[in-house]
């Protein structure tokens, strides 16, 4: 089967072509895939009724997830390719998501992730709180930059911090304690973000069950849809992340969140199907 290895600023993915194969990763053979490809996230791809392809996603402890907003960038770039079009309709756990190239040969590939979903049994909270800015407290760390994170779902869990210096932000301390947080049942992505202007961000996201990523598509959406909500940003941002930067467009006309960044393929590779736990060179 194919095996790509790709990224999108920096996060990193391996992504497999199970179409036509009975492939059935298990939570061990994604951990030695992602392990043995330094991957954030494992895909595989699976025929679709809906859409051109099925993605389905790994974080690379093993736990599947319904969205990846970097790697939907990388999979729509893929099936363009294949199918020489411009557009491509990619079905995930979390619904349908669009992706589009301006023209051939283009690396800079959007995806609309949809509306967020901002109620907070939509998140999800453990209790009725405005997302706008939640209540979360982490024992005796009450720095003042860990006030009120806004709490959004794009498909999956965030908490975003607005910080004044994000180079002073203990991300790798403090993640891991929002993540397990028992104010979120399904943990969350976390992210911290500092506004440079009300047009540009910069982030870091420590990633539910990933850790510290160079870059968190999602987050990035997150972050955007959470600080307009704060009165913080317009609509339109661009994000820097570690690895890069992306742009965000949360449309009023649809409440579509629109994310825009570059693709890199780094590898593709002929494998034999994984029926366990394969290592690749
Ligand atoms: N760690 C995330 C999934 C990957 C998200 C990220 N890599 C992106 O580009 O959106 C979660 O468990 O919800």
């Amino acid at each position: 089967m194919k095996y790509y290895q790709m990224n999108g600023c920096g996060n990193a993915f391996a992504i497999l072509d199970g179409r036509g194969e009975k492939l059935r990763l298990s939570a061990e053979a994604v951990r030695r895939i992602a392990k043995s490809a330094n991957a954030d996230q494992v895909v595989s791809l699976e025929n679709s009724m809906r859409g051109d392809i099925f993605m389905r996603i790994w974080n690379n402890t093993g736990s599947e997830v319904a969205a990846c907003g970097n790697v939907s960038r990388c999979v729509g770039w893929i099936m363009m390719r294949e199918r020489n079009r411009d557009t491509i309709k990619i079905e995930t756990e979390a619904g349908l998501l669009i992706a589009t190239r301006h023209g051939n040969g283009d690396t800079m590939i959007s995806v609309d992730m949809g509306s967020p979903l901002l109620k907070w049994e939509e998140i999800p909270l453990a209790e009725r709180m405005d997302t706008r800015g939640i209540d979360v407290k982490i024992g005796p760390i009450d720095a003042p930059y860990l006030q009120l994170p806004g709490a959004v779902n794009m498909g999956n869990p965030h908490c975003v911090f607005f910080v004044d210096e994000l180079d002073a932000v203990d991300v790798v301390g403090i993640g891991p304690l929002i993540e397990g947080h028992m104010m979120f049942p399904e943990k969350a992505n976390v992210g911290f973000a500092q506004v440079l202007g009300r047009d540009c961000i910069r982030l870091r996201v420590w990633e539910r069950d990933a850790g510290l990523t160079k870059a968190c598509g999602t987050g990035a959406c997150a972050a955007v849809v959470a600080g307009v909500r704060k009165g913080l940003l317009n609509r339109s941002c661009t994000v820097f992340v570690d690895g890069g930067d992306l742009h965000i467009d949360w449309r009023e006309k649809d409440d579509h969140v629109i994310m825009t960044g570059p693709i890199e393929l780094e590898r593709q590779a002929e494998i034999s199907a994984p029926a366990s736990a394969p290592v690749f060179r």
